[in-house]
């Protein structure tokens, strides 16, 4: 008699949000569950799609469309990370002129019809998604998995301190500034009391983007939707802060995934790097290089640009920086910078930021705070000169600067209005570098790395939750799988 057919893997597709920073973390969750035996699928929009794979393999970074999982055990047949996309009706260029708030509405329009139709698609091929993993800017990602009775996890790419702000906001628990009270420190369990200009910025009365805050808060109103919040995050990073967001939600630290993942994160960059950064680092001194980034959507004006060379070359420090025009001037702008900046610096518009983050020629980093460039900072043990624009920027500024001692913050309040003056750049470089604090800020970006890179080991409290999530979906599959053959057969 012929053995009987080896079971199919586990099937988990996530569905990510349009932009780098949200690609990233989903990518690289996607190679860790891969490795633990998992079947992925890593589903966005076509047209963003088109930009992931239009890569050329020779980049350092992103190599070709990654379809094996990074694992070194060949009992899992079949787990792997594939790709499916769903047509969102625009091409690579078209899609770029779409405003934020429409692309909202085109992916949940596009994407409620596409989903459904995938999960019969791998059901009919014998490969049935067990679980949804969603995305915070995707919150009826949840809504569809409930009506095809699949369980959804999301995963949060924040930190867990901008989690229980946005919950304590939509739920009304804790007084936050309003148009009348402005200046309102905020006060929430587990967390130093934030001023105003230290929430993230789309919950303060001012902000121009109340449809940002209403997208992300659309989440917690889909909470009850959600076996599990998966976190960017680990266990020491944010431990009190966790701890009470464990006695209302089910929380997953599962992060750094940069550092989990292990792998590179396949075809996930969306824009070239330069080829010779890592070269003109091997020729730096160690510990002596600048490194300046403001992620993948920050875009500083003209006239910050020009403050911004000025303190650096007035620093004396090499510099590698990743600048582009901003979205307003378009791609192909001249980035008006002074002569002379070549000097001493590098001046790109992409790089593969862990490698220049892991290089030993560099020093420090001026960075947005973005939430992965946070993490990234974190795990590779590198000061900061923290320089938040918006959003969830500004809170991660104050933790880097405040709580896990790592930098000092530089400008504050609207960064978009107000200038930053090269000067003031010139301390925040010195303070950072050969200041009274710089040694401490080291030593304790240093016991950070550490604390980060035990976090993913085996039994680490971050590789743990990862091995309980994957027990987890196992549980509901088989449950989801005995509920089905009850429906059929009654
Ligand atoms: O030259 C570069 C510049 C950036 N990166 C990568 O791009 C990602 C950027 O992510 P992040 O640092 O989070 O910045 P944004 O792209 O600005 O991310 C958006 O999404 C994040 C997650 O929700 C939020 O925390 C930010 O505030 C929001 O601006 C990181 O993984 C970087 O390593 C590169 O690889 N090369």
């Amino acid at each position: 008699m012929a053995p009987p057919a080896p079971e199919p893997p586990l099937h988990v597709m996530l569905v990510c949000f349009p932009g780098q920073g949200h690609i990233n973390p989903f990518l690289r969750l996607a190679n860790l569950l891969a490795s633990h035996g998992l079947r992925v699928t890593f589903t966005i929009n076509l047209s963003t799609a088109r930009k992931m794979k239009s890569l050329p393999s020779s980049q350092r970074r992103s190599q070709e469309l990654k379809l094996e999982p990074n694992t070194s055990s060949s009992s899992h047949s079949g787990a792997a990370v594939h790709f499916d996309f769903f047509d969102d009706g625009h091409d690579e260029e078209s899609i770029k002129r779409v405003p934020l708030d429409q692309l909202m509405t085109l992916l949940e329009q596009t994407g409620r019809r596409a989903l459904p139709e995938m999960v019969r698609k791998y059901a009919d091929q014998g490969s049935p998604v067990s679980c949804f993993v969603s995305n915070p800017f995707l919150p009826w990602v949840s809504d569809v998995a409930a009506t095809l009775d699949i369980p959804c996890a999301v995963l949060w790419i924040q930190s867990c301190a901008s989690f229980t702000t946005y919950y304590h906001f939509h739920n009304k628990l804790a007084e936050f500034p309003t148009p009348e009270d402005q200046e309102r420190d905020v006060v929430l369990p587990g967390m130093p009391v934030m001023k105003h200009d230290e929430i993230p910025s789309f919950l303060h009365p001012t902000t121009p983007y109340g449809f940002l805050a209403t997208a992300i808060l659309g989440q917690f109103a889909h909470l009850d939707n959600v076996f599990c919040v998966l976190m960017e995050t680990f266990e020491r990073l944010e431990e009190e802060i966790i701890g009470h967001v464990s006695s209302f939600c089910k929380v997953r630290p599962v992060g750094p995934l940069w550092l989990g993942a292990k792998a590179s994160v396949g075809p996930g960059d969306l824009m070239e790097a330069d080829d010779d950064c890592i070269g003109w680092l091997d020729r730096q001194e160690p510990r002596s290089v600048v490194y300046v980034s403001m992620g993948s959507i920050v875009g500083i004006s003209a006239q910050q640009r020009v403050e911004m060379a000025h303190g650096l070359m007035g620093s004396g420090l090499p510099f590698l920086w990743v600048v582009r025009p901003s979205h307003e001037e378009g791609e192909d702008a001249d980035l008006g910078l002074p002569e002379g900046l070549g000097e001493r610096g590098k001046v790109v518009r992409w790089v593969p930021q862990e490698a220049v983050l892991g290089h030993v020629a560099v020093s420090c980093f001026v960075t947005h705070c973005g939430w992965n460039s946070t993490l990234e900072a974190i795990g590779s043990g590198k000061p900061v000169v923290a320089f938040p624009q918006w959003g969830d920027q500004v809170t991660d500024a104050k933790f880097l600067g405040e709580v896990f001692r790592v930098g000092v913050r530089m400008g504050r309040g609207d960064t978009w209005t107000k200038l930053v003056t090269r000067e003031e750049v010139e301390r925040c470089l010195r303070e950072v570098t050969v200041g009274p604090r710089a040694e401490e800020m080291r030593e304790n970006a240093a016991r950070w790395k550490r604390e980060a890179e035990a976090a993913v080991e085996e039994g680490g409290s971050s590789e743990r939750n990862v091995r309980e999530f994957v027990e987890e979906v196992k549980k509901k599959s088989v449950e989801m799988t005995r509920r089905k053959t009850e429906t059929t057969t009654l």
